[in-house]
């Protein structure tokens, strides 16, 4: 500092000039600095206050924004733009309410005031978009319920708040700035259930006591302790309990056979009817070894079982590898790729989750649930992620019955017919798995065969056709034949195509219908991809390989042309 203003320093006067122009040119420790410097000569100097709350603001310091701007309207209660910091930290601090009252007080003192009323407008859009549902709705007090106990139970989450977008669409936005790396939530292990307290609950420890062959024992298991909490009227769950969603009607096997008819034809229907098989399966087979079992419908069982798979996490606690509900942590919507990160934090004693980036106040706080098909998204979680790169489409390869080395084949295969979920992705392994088993399968060549058993083989030495590379034109042709035909067959089985679908989605329909519609639509996106692959792969064998360089160059499929028909054809050219 010069001596000129070494001079100007020593008044609170000059400290405030000094801030407001480094505050100015957006150096806000320095104002932040000045204006304390001033603030120490003269503590009752309401501008001084209210400055510094403007660059508190500015710096995300909420609590510190509050105080001093509140510190300023006590010295001088006519000071507006104290009233607006005030109101602002407020609003950046979810707190909406008492943000406007603030600015109402204000708005009495100067109605005409543009940042004032700027705000109002602001805090009103908040308010709304916080109040789907009015706060003396039911389903709010049941939440109000569950806050109350997480925190009385030490449960951390001052950042975080629960939104309504319908009934049963829930959500977590946070209501402050929330910095990249800052943990947002802890919930502490007395607030978890898991599944090791599923297997020692009374009907748990007898299922675990009967040894049983279950599909999916762990989501059973958790299913089995909240049946058994439902029926306690004096449950220490209830708060958790009462919050979780009841109907699941977006769930694909909860769907009117109306809903199901929007699904013709796609290959997910079966999932939808396996999974359902598969709940009654494991119900039965509790049912018949705990008898007493039946006194949990199967409906209900359904119901919490689905529940259970779409809000459970895993973790690790004390060593041992569990999964468990984690309430609130379960409220976050999914989104990709994902914005927090959690675990465990055994020194914590609790479950945390941090922020990967940073987090604007209001914006939604999502976690992801992985890279997952959209039938996986839809039968487990009863949604749709538009625009999913993820997606799959189930091609099912079968020995012909005909073919007169079947059974050589068969033993060499260790099955008749195996499914392929292919991806447009072709990079993938599953799509030159796919292929490898095809050129087994559509093989006329067998004497080729104790060369095949040589190269292709696992790890353990067994023979896998699925890691046969291209053999000759005529099998690799008749490959992409058969292919073709199981393409043909996918798209033949809709009732609409892909064109039809995307004017039904212009449309009203109900959330089920529409999902259905997507997902049947994601499905013959990738059919027509392949449909459109194979017609111009088959064109290329008859194509100069300079030509097929050509055409080939950055498409999705020039991998798969480099190893197999460039390939093939310089070894015809031999
Ligand atoms: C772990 S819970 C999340 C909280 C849930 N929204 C609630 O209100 O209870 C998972 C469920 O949230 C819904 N969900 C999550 N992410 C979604 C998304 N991106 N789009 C639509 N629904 C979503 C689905 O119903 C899913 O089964």
């Amino acid at each position: 500092m010069g001596g000129k203003s070494k001079k100007k320093a020593n008044t609170a006067e000059s400290w405030k000039e000094q801030g407001n122009t480094a505050f100015n040119i957006n150096d806000l420790n320095r104002a932040i600095e000045y204006y304390t410097k001033g603030l120490e000569l003269e503590p009752n100097h309401s501008i001084l206050l209210s400055n510094r709350s403007a660059a508190f603001l500015l710096k995300h310091k909420y609590e510190e924004a509050l105080s001093d701007a509140s510190e300023s309207i006590s010295l001088n209660p006519n000071y507006v733009k104290a009233y607006h910091r005030k109101a602002k930290s407020l609003l950046e601090m979810g707190r909406f309410e008492e943000a406007m009252a603030v600015i109402l007080v204000a708005l009495k003192l100067d109605d005409k005031n543009a940042d004032l009323l700027e705000l109002r407008v602001e805090l009103e859009e908040e308010i709304k978009k916080n109040n789907v549902l009015p706060p003396e709705h039911p389903e709010r007090a049941k939440f109000d319920n569950l806050i109350k106990w997480l925190l009385d139970g030490g449960a951390k989450f001052p950042k975080l708040q629960m939104r309504y977008y319908s009934l049963d669409y829930r959500g977590v936005h946070s209501t402050s700035f929330i910095s990249k790396d800052e943990m947002i939530l802890f919930v502490p292990k007395s607030h978890i259930i898991t599944l090791e307290m599923a297997k020692a609950s009374p009907i748990g420890a007898k299922m675990v006591e009967a040894g049983l062959d279950l599909l999916s024992p762990k989501h059973c298991f958790l299913t089995t302790y909240i049946l058994q909490e439902r029926r306690k009227p004096d449950s220490f769950w209830w708060p958790y309990l009462n919050i979780l969603p009841e109907k699941l009607r977006s769930f694909p096997i909860f769907y009117t056979p109306e809903e199901k008819e929007w699904l013709k034809g796609s290959p997910f229907l079966d999932q939808v009817n396996e999974k359902i098989d598969d709940i009654k399966e494991d119900y039965n087979t509790i049912c018949n070894a705990v008898p007493e079992y039946s006194q949990f419908p199967i409906d209900e069982f359904s119901r919490i079982r689905m529940t259970v798979s779409s809000r459970i996490f895993g973790m690790q606690i004390d060593d041992i590898k569990t999964d468990g509900f984690v309430p609130l942590a379960d409220m976050l919507n999914h989104r990709r790729p994902r914005q927090t990160s959690w675990n465990y934090d055994q020194e914590k004693g609790g479950f945390i989750i941090d922020a990967l980036e940073s987090i604007n106040r209001g914006e939604e706080v999502l976690d992801s649930y992985g890279k997952k098909c959209n039938s996986r998204f839809l039968l487990n979680y009863g949604f749709i992620n538009r625009n999913n790169d993820a997606n799959e489409y189930p091609f099912k390869v079968k020995l012909h019955e005909d073919d007169e080395h079947l059974n050589m084949k068969r033993s060499l295969m260790n099955c008749s017919s195996q499914t392929f979920r292919l991806q447009v992705e072709l990079n993938e392994t599953v799509f030159s798995e796919f292929l490898g088993t095809l050129r087994f399968i559509e093989l006329d060549d067998v004497s080729i065969v104790p060369q095949l058993l040589q190269d292709c083989q696992d790890e353990k030495g067994h023979f896998k056709a699925a890691k046969i590379h291209p053999l000759s034109v005529q099998n690799e042709k008749k490959v992409l034949g058969k292919f073709h035909e199981m393409v043909k067959e996918g798209i033949s089985k809709y009732q609409t195509t892909i064109e039809e679908d995307e004017e039904i989605l212009k449309g009203e329909l109900t959330e089920n219908q529409r999902n259905c519609t997507l997902m049947r639509h994601g499905e013959k996106v990738i059919l027509k991809f392949f449909d459109e692959m194979i017609q111009n792969v088959l064109k290329m064998f008859d194509m100069p390989l300079k030509e097929i360089k050509k055409v080939v160059k950055g498409c999705k499929y020039e991998e798969y042309i480099n190893s197999s028909v460039l390939v093939l054809k310089k070894q015809q050219q031999f």
